[in-house]
């Protein structure tokens, strides 16, 4: 039995798996620019974000009807639980489908035929974060919440992703004011590819309660402080870090370092489909590569419920937390 955990940063449109990809494309009548899953997947190196990026929304056309994601919600869940994921808190990019004629009705319903019986059918607890494109802009996002509007009783917060550098924090500040006022939690990308003074303007500015990645705050020892003395959780993603070479090998990655300095750190899979692994891979390739102990793996796994969104579920998880604690390593 894997151990239990949470995954906190996973973009569901990540977890679209070639064979799904191609599917999904026979059933839409959608033509892709790759002969096979072998050629597709050939087209998985990548050089930054941006390359990554690119891919990442080109595929997303075979995604149409509410029940292409319900089945990619399903794909994922199954193999998350598989993988010891008791709870996940899934981002999707509503804008990415809109702008191509896709309806935000169409995409939180569909995901949500899938996470509505997650518990039953999967043995998962689920959340739902949409996410802004910051490379888009703020009155896109603004427009994207009102849009959302119908559908916030399925959606637990908002989120800001896609390509960071030039996309500061700041740029959202009033779309985070709104959300706010709407009752929605708040997470971003931070500190990815962007320096760490985004990290600083996503707490001070937008008022996230998690930083996803925030990988570059090491390189500046007095917002590690901070983030120690007011536990900021950072989401990781070390197989999309070395993926993306955000870092040189996995063997060079700061975790070890970072859980030592006391911050709050988790592990996640990003976008697994593309990035070689879903989380418990990533929790798997930190202990063999990075050498991590059975208590580190622990409190990586305890820090992930501690920073979930499950405050409208306390006794749930205090049973996750109890699970963790209880379980017994191979
Ligand atoms: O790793 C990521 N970073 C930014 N945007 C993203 N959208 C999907 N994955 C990512
Ligand atoms: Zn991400």
């Amino acid at each position: 039995m894997p151990l239990p955990k949470a995954e906190l940063h996973l973009h569901v449109e990540g977890t679209l798996e070639p064979e799904l990809a191609f599917e999904l494309a026979a059933r839409n009548g959608v033509k892709l620019p790759y002969a096979d899953t072998d050629e597709l997947r050939e087209a998985y190196r990548f050089q930054d974000l941006q390359s990554f990026l690119d891919l990442y929304y080109e595929l997303m056309a075979v995604l149409r009807t509410e029940r292409d994601f319900e089945d990619l919600a399903n794909a994922y869940l199954a193999r998350a639980a598989a993988q010891g994921v008791r709870h996940a808190e899934i981002f999707f990019d509503p804008q990415a489908h809109t702008s191509r004629g896709v309806e935000m009705g169409t995409v939180v319903e569909g995901l949500w035929r899938s996470l509505g019986r997650s518990v039953e059918n999967h043995g998962v607890s689920t959340r739902l974060i949409m996410c802004f494109l910051r490379d888009r802009s703020a009155e896109s996002a603004m427009r994207t919440l009102e849009d959302a509007r119908p559908h916030l009783g399925r959606i637990v917060g908002v989120g800001l992703d896609s390509a960071e550098v030039g996309h500061p924090p700041v740029k959202f500040r009033e779309v985070y004011e709104a959300a706010a006022a709407l009752g929605l939690r708040r997470v971003a990308h931070a500190g990815e590819e962007g320096p760490p003074e985004y990290i600083g303007q996503a707490l001070d500015v937008l008022g996230v309660e998690r930083v996803d990645h925030g990988l570059r705050c090491v390189e500046d020892p007095a917002l590690v402080e901070r983030l120690v003395r007011e536990r900021v959780p950072l989401t990781l993603c070390p197989l999309s870090n070395v993926r993306l070479r955000t870092v040189d090998t996995l063997a060079a990655h700061p975790l070890p370092a970072m859980l030592d300095a006391g911050l709050m750190c988790t592990v996640n899979s990003d976008d697994p489909a593309y990035f070689g692994g879903y989380a418990g891979d990533n929790f798997d390739a930190v202990r063999t590569t990075l050498g991590l102990s059975e208590e580190r793996l622990r409190e990586l796994a305890r820090n992930s419920f501690l920073a979930s969104f499950l405050e409208d579920d306390e006794e749930l998880r205090q049973r996750y937390l109890a699970e963790v604690e209880a379980y017994e390593f191979p």
